[in-house]
């Protein structure tokens, strides 16, 4: 019993010193953006809208609203500035860039899950970028084109052997599947079928971390890690939270690493490369060459080729598709009858009204935030003056980028699925339309991203009529884990074409 009385004694402890904490934290925060001359809003935690089942960018798109487009609060256990002035993010994202280089910090004490780009700071940050951006540029991508159309002719095969049994498919899956074939054909040079090979670990590791709702545990251990970081990958490792995870990805991308290491030592493999790792082994060997020969590596010259209505839209989607294939056909020179293996990358890019789609899409769902944090105290001001904001070291700034794409100044009638938005010279400010980031840490894989959905659209309208039916959800049904935007089932009807 007096052990019981104990334990309960230690708990009440243990939380009224976490209340003291955080309401003096919240106390202090308070002052420094009154300091700053921003509006402090208190957010309930991640938590809390976990438990009432608000999504993320539902509940940021109402406070941006009720507050406006600049206002401080605290978000895992940071104060952020949610800002949705394009106006400002341009000077942060660009202008300003040197001073907001990072994210949100998160510390990771593991060497190959802390070295990921898009968590890595500051001249560890530049260096991993420099060897990456090339990777996915234009060049690259062409070397890397018949493994992309392999996963395409994978994604035509699975809807026709699914399409047998009934005319009602879940797309999402299966583009999912296509999606999750490519990078780990584009990653690691593996050949999967993510449908079929349904026990496939790579797959199952891959659905574990986006497909669900997220946990009221993993939400709490997320928590904690921004809290506490260190203290928290402590006790995951103690209780094995994720640890099957981050172990399988570790061993397997290690495993590749190793043998092909191994090949690389014998300079004849080199320049064979067609997949993303093996191009990045084959970069870190040239750098080792590099390294120990200084006058090559004055002539180092790295390769820089980066550089309506539903209705309606269907019909002028499918119509310029048709037309596209079509030129294409008839500009060739017969020996090729894929429509989809004449394609090209130069090609797609005249196929206007299909971009606008992919645009409008990624306007009313863009799947993911963006944030930066200040390395130093400074005031930001507009070159006109009619903005400013002054800002701290470390004070993360958070675009809500699904709010932002909803600013009406920009995007009348926003809620309105409107490709023709984005065709001719659209009047919205640049960096009011962010589905990819912007500036020097954009989206590294922006080309490739673009390039996959391209590929699936034309070849999935090209041979089939898309239609909704009763199972159907409308409007689109979502899962609710955190700042991702990540659709559930998207069931639609699928006619073959005549
Ligand atoms: C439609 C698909 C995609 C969208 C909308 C998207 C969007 C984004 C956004 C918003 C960011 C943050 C940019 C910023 O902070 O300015 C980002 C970063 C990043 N994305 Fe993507 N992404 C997509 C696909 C991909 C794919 C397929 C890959 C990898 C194969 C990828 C790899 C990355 C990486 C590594 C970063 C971090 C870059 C850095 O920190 O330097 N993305 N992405």
């Amino acid at each position: 019993m007096v052990y019981f009385q104990g334990i309960i004694a230690a708990i009440v402890i243990i939380l009224a010193f976490i209340y003291y904490r955080k309401k003096r934290k919240d106390e202090n925060i308070r002052k420094k953006f009154a300091s700053q001359q921003i509006q402090y809003v208190v957010t309930p935690n991640f938590l809390v809208q976990v438990a009432k089942e608000v999504r993320t960018e539902l509940y940021e798109y109402d406070q941006v609203q009720k507050y406006g487009k600049v206002y401080g609060t605290v978000l895992l256990s940071s104060p952020t500035i949610f800002l949705c002035e394009p106006e400002l993010i341009q000077l942060i994202m660009s202008k300003e860039f040197t001073n907001f280089t990072n994210r949100r910090r998160i510390e990771i004490d593991d060497p190959i899950f802390g070295s990921f780009l898009s968590t890595v700071e500051g001249e560890k940050w530049k260096r991993i970028r420099s060897v990456v951006t090339p990777q996915f540029s234009t060049g690259k991508l062409k070397r890397m084109k018949p493994r992309l159309d392999d996963t395409i002719d994978t994604l035509m095969a699975n809807f026709e052997s699914n399409l047998k049994e009934k005319p009602e498919l879940d797309v999402k899956e299966i583009f999912g599947a296509y999606t999750m074939d490519t990078i780990l054909q584009i990653a690691f040079g593996s050949k999967v079928d993510s449908l079929k090979d349904t026990n496939n670990k790579i797959v199952l590791m891959a659905k574990k971390l986006f497909q669900t709702d997220i946990s009221y545990a993993a939400m709490l251990f997320f928590l904690l890690l921004f809290m506490f970081p260190k203290l928290s990958i402590k006790i995951a490792r103690l209780f094995n939270i994720n640890q099957d995870f981050i172990k399988f990805f570790k061993e397997f991308s290690m495993e590749i690493i190793r043998k092909k290491r191994d090949e690389l030592k014998d300079s004849k493999n080199m320049g064979k490369a067609n997949n993303f790792l093996e191009m990045m082994l084959e970069a870190e060997a040239e750098h080792e060459q590099i390294q120990a020969n200084e006058k090559e590596m004055k002539n180092e010259n790295m390769e820089n080729d980066q550089n309506k209505n539903t209705k309606f839209t269907k019909y002028r989607l499918y119509e310029e598709i048709e037309a596209y294939f079509n030129r294409l056909q008839l500009e060739s020179d017969g020996t090729e009858t894929d429509p989809s293996k004449l394609m090209t990358f130069e090609s797609m890019s005249q196929l206007e009204y299909l971009n606008a789609v992919i645009n409008e899409t990624l306007r009313i769902y863009p799947p993911a935030p963006v944030e930066r944090m200040a390395s130093k105290d400074m005031l930001l001001k507009t070159e006109d003056g009619s903005h400013r904001l002054n800002v701290k070291k470390d004070d993360v700034i958070h675009i809500p980028v699904y709010a932002l794409h909803r600013d009406e100044r920009y995007f009348p009638d926003p809620e309105t699925f409107k490709p023709e938005r984005f065709i001719g010279n659209p009047e919205y400010h640049k960096y009011a339309y962010l589905p990819f980031g912007t500036g020097p840490r954009n989206c590294v894989a922006k080309s490739l991203a673009l390039y996959e959905v391209k590929m699936a659209l034309i070849n999935t309208i090209y041979r089939y009529r898309l239609s909704v039916c009763e199972q159907t959800h409308i409007p689109m049904k979502f899962f609710n884990n955190g700042q991702i935007l990540s659709p559930k089932d998207v069931v639609l009807r699928m006619d073959k074409r005549q």
